[in-house]
């Protein structure tokens, strides 16, 4: 059996982002990711602050219970990179077995044969503020073999040069449910009134930019919602 470097594993809580945002869920976050994005939220899980546990998927399932009790029945696996894990597709397995459904966040960077298993996948290619670049071909991959019913992107914009290339990304994949995400700054203070009140302002920005731009008719735009409602707080 595969092992997987889980970080922590917390909830229900609501999914704060994305294609079911609102949605009542249970959290895995594996270690590990092999982008280092500038603004990264959960640099604990790749920078060596953070410390992770080798777990089995009988033993994420037991955790998963111990924590969320009979209180869920969706799961949503982040990281980190949780693709980088071959492991997880027992996991999804198992979950899928007992009726559980589940939901993957990952940069598009690497693909599992697994994926395809999952009920909401996803894909959040990272724009130039993160310093990172996109491998478009490695990103196709993906496309090729989910439906437009399971897959998502997701683009953190943080400036016109981001939005530039949300729209590139958006182009190339007109099927595909498209989502403009606000981007946190600051993903490490504890001043929750400046956090909230700098996000509002970037999401009335980036709506703004949204609607007087005829490439994104068909996106939605949206704030991580789980950091308006409790900031940086970890586990929620
Ligand atoms: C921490 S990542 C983990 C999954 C995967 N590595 C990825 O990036 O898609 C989960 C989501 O948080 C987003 N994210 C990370 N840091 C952020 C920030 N500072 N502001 C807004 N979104 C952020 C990522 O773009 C991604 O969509
Ligand atoms: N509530 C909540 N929603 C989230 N959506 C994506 C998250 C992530 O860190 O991947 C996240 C998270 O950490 N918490
Ligand atoms: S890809 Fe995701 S987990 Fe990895 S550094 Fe970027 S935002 Fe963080
Ligand atoms: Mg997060």
């Amino acid at each position: 059996m595969r092992k997987i470097p889980v970080m922590e594993i917390f909830g229900p809580t609501i999914q704060g982002e994305g294609m079911v945002i609102g949605k009542k869920t249970m959290f895995v976050r594996t270690g590990g990711c092999d982008y280092k994005c500038s603004w990264c939220d959960s640099s604990f899980t790749w920078d060596g602050t953070g410390k992770s546990t080798l777990m089995t998927a009988e033993d994420i399932i037991l955790k998963l219970k111990e924590v969320g009790g009979e209180k869920f029945s969706h799961v949503t696996i982040s990281g980190g990179n949780p693709a980088l894990h071959k492991g997880i597709g027992e996991l999804i397995y198992q979950l899928a077995e007992l009726n559980i459904e589940t939901a993957i966040e990952t940069q598009g960077t690497i693909w599992q044969d697994w994926l395809p298993m999952i009920t909401d996948v996803t894909i959040s290619p990272k724009p130039p503020s993160s310093g990172m670049d996109t491998d478009f071909e490695k990103l196709d991959v993906f496309f090729e073999h989910l439906t437009k019913e399971q897959a998502s992107l997701k683009v953190v914009v943080f400036d016109d040069v981001d939005f530039g290339y949300a729209e590139e990304v958006h182009k190339r994949y007109p099927k595909i449910p498209f989502y403009l995400q606000v981007g946190n700054p600051d993903a490490l203070t504890t001043n929750d009134q400046a956090l909230l009140s700098d996000l509002l302002t970037r999401y009335e920005w980036l709506i703004d930019k949204a609607v007087a731009a005829e490439s994104m008719n068909n996106a939605r735009v949206l704030p991580q919602l789980h950091t308006l409602v409790w900031g940086n707080k970890r586990g929620v």
